[in-house]
């Protein structure tokens, strides 16, 4: 295999690791990032996130903000592992990026703060993680902070996203006096000073509790490993060798998350995380075959057929980007895939190994390889992309529904058509965003996951496009349900001027769900309705829930079943009995009680305790119902469930009523009645 790095990008597949960085905003993802590339050698310099000096944070606004917005493709080599990784984006507006990356991920670190353990959005990303069976290392970070415990931080993991965790280090000094950790498997010392790490004995005030430690790990493994359950009744002890077999077995199968702490701001913990990522985190032959949608497998072979998926774009800038995962065969450059969604063939003008926004060209891509494309027009997030002789479709990651809007205009008339065009490529960039117009008003109206997201995208749209936008107050997007509906609702659909007449007669009975979906069935009996005249009426009934009857918000939570319905033999056809659901539908609803639903979040709300009267009378102002409070050194959680449209501007009223001091962060959790 050839392994120059710079001319191709085929590596020994056993060596590769495409690893995730996944945590709640600010655990310090970007940090460690940073931390990785220096002690790899990839870079020389450390760049930190407050001097807007990070690699994978390089987009203006990021560099701004110091948070990650997009998620960013780094690759380093490490004790003769390739890591591919991807810094994803914590704040919860984001969360699509996530998931998209976790598509196309092996394995991942879930980085804590030290301080903080689990916080409200290291538990969405766990569950994301979960979703996917994404193998999972924790990294307690922030160990030098004060108030960092480590123990402290084990116990809300374990509480709160119940893994088995099977902790392999013990801190030396704590705090700002954090200089080192013991390693449990080799009972050896690692002390930092400066950049340089040394091996050293166990300090003896150590000892012991050392001993203890390895001891629970080593009863904590065996009671989940058969090999080293054997080993622990026959030896009453269990090798290191031993240890890390099984610690790499109980990782790839999701069975326990091996823990480790450290802290990225002063470089200490990283090297040991990186053996840890080498050691226990699958490389693309260790995962199941990908399996196609007629059910086609293929599996991590550079000789197989070419499967891959696309999970960016990037339209901005010169030459437009695609990133893509290969899961089996190899592409070089120059050659054709097919995107097996819209039949196109296209040829493949480069390939790129990512470092954020550098890149490096290289002959071929193979399977395991996450690298971007250039020359490719129409993929986008999702595509599969495949050999043209050997098609095959993957599932494509789901899209989140948006559910903030803002009406955006450019300031001069001069500016629209630069303006579509503008956020037709956000569009095409971010599937998470939706761009309309609206029906009343004709403005163009943007939505997306939340406030953040949308003012991202805006402020992208001013600078990339040199744009000037005026953007109108925040609305939530609502929904509409059924409360009581009607039954044997008959629509009759005749049209007989002129040309072929059109008939169409249907009966329907419309009910409230039990779930948010629409569920559609026929009940008729005797053929008076052919099947393919009721998937006609299905999908009129589908156009008629976009369109609610008290706002014209989509409508959710329903049933409707056709109960009955007549055809005429010359005039009926899938045209009209199409038309005659949706106006059935239509109809039915407007006779039925439908209720307005708003989107609401969980929001959690950390205030020093002499703000706490404060925030709670602003939250119940805002028609916000308090879930619960925990007091810890002086400052007070609340958690919270708040209709979103009450928090528009919540962040700058949080810091006005708490002096600074008061920070939140929300979850979308759905929809719930709005008052009338
Ligand atoms: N004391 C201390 N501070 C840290 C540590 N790691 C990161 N930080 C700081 O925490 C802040 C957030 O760090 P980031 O690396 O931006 O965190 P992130 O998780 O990437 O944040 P988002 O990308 O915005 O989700 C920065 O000010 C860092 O300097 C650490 O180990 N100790």
């Amino acid at each position: 295999m050839r392994t120059d790095p710079n001319r191709t990008s085929t590596f020994p597949l056993t060596g590769v690791r495409n690893l995730g960085i996944l945590a709640h905003v600010d655990a310090g993802k970007t940090t460690l990032t940073e931390r990785i590339l220096y002690a790899t050698g990839t870079t020389h310099k450390r760049g930190e996130v407050h001097d807007g000096t990070t690699v994978t944070d390089f987009d203006p606004q990021e560099r701004d903000r110091g948070i990650t917005i997009f998620a960013a493709a780094v690759s380093c080599t490490w004790d003769g592992h390739r890591i591919n990784l991807i810094d994803t984006p914590g704040h919860v507006d984001f969360a699509d990026e996530v998931e998209r990356s976790l598509r196309v991920l092996d394995g991942a670190v879930a980085v804590f703060d030290g301080v903080a353990g689990v916080e409200p959005q290291s538990e969405s990303v766990w569950r994301q993680a979960d979703r996917h069976g994404v193998p999972r290392i924790a990294f307690v970070n922030k160990m030098d902070r004060a108030g960092a415990d480590l123990d402290a931080a084990v116990a809300s993991i374990r509480d709160r996203l119940h893994p088995v965790p099977l902790v392999v280090q013990l801190p030396i000094g704590a705090e700002d006096a954090f200089t080192g950790v013991v390693d449990l498997l080799r009972l050896r010392a690692l002390v930092w000073t400066g950049d340089d790490v040394e091996h050293l004995p166990v300090p003896e005030a150590l000892r012991d509790e050392a001993n203890r430690r390895r001891r629970l790990l080593e009863e904590a493994v065996a009671e989940l490993h058969p090999a080293a359950l054997e080993e622990f009744v026959a030896e009453s002890t269990v090798s290191a060798r031993t240890l890390t077999s099984a610690l790499r077995d109980l990782t790839r199968t999701g069975e326990a998350v091996v823990v480790l702490c450290g802290s990225a701001y002063r470089n200490r913990g990283v090297e040991p995380l990186l053996d840890a990522v080498a050691a226990y985190l699958p490389s693309p032959l260790d995962l199941p075959p990908v399996r196609g949608a007629d059910g086609d497998e293929r599996t991590a072979d550079p000789a197989g057929p070419f499967a891959a998926l696309v999970f960016k774009v990037n339209a901005t800038g010169t030459g437009r980007l695609t990133y893509l995962r290969v899961y089996s065969g190899t592409i070089h450059k120059g050659g054709t895939v097919l995107d097996p969604g819209t039949g196109r063939v296209e040829r493949v003008a480069r390939i790129l190994r990512v470092q954020a926004d550098r890149h490096e060209s290289v002959d071929v891509a193979a399977a395991g390889d996450i690298v971007a494309v250039v020359g490719l027009k129409s993929a986008r997030a999702g595509t599969t992309l495949c050999a043209p002789d050997a098609p095959l479709v993957l599932e494509p990651p789901v899209v989140a529904t948006p559910v903030v809007s803002v009406a955006v205009e450019p300031r001069t008339a001069a500016q629209h058509e630069r303006l579509a065009q503008a956020l037709a490529q956000l569009v095409e960039e971010d599937p998470a965003l939706v761009v309309r117009a609206d029906r009343e008003t004709g403005q163009t109206v943007l939505s997306g996951m939340g406030e953040l997201h949308l003012e991202v995208t805006v402020e992208k749209a001013r600078r990339d496009h040199r744009l000037d936008i005026v953007v109108g107050r925040p609305k939530v997007a609502y929904r509409e349900t059924v409360v009581r509906g009607v039954s044997g609702f008959a629509y009759r659909h005749v049209k007989q001027e002129g040309g072929a007449g059109q008939f169409a007669h249907v009966v329907i009975d419309v009910q409230p769900s039990d779930g948010d979906d629409f569920e559609f069935r026929s009940a008729v009996t005797g053929g008076r309705v052919p099947s393919e005249y009721v998937r006609a009426v299905e999908a009129g009934c589908r156009d008629a829930l976009a369109d609610g009857p008290l706002g014209g918000h989509p409508v959710t939570g329903l049933r409707v079943t056709l109960i009955d319905g007549s055809t005429h033999v010359k005039d009926s056809s899938e045209m009209a009995f199409r038309t005659a659901g949706r106006f059935a539908l239509r109809d039915a609803l407007r006779a039925s009680t439908v209720a307005l639903l708003e989107p609401v979040a969980e929001v959690t709300v950390t205030v020093p305790e002499i703000a706490v009267g404060r925030v709670l009378g602003d939250l119940s102002a805002r028609r916000g119902r308090i879930l619960g409070s925990t007091a810890r050194a002086g400052t007070t959680v609340v958690t919270a469930s708040v209709p979103l449209a009450e928090l528009f501007g919540y962040a700058t009223r949080l810091r006005s009523r708490t002096q600074g001091r008061g920070t939140f962060t929300s979850r979308p959790t759905g929809y719930a009645p709005a008052p009338a």
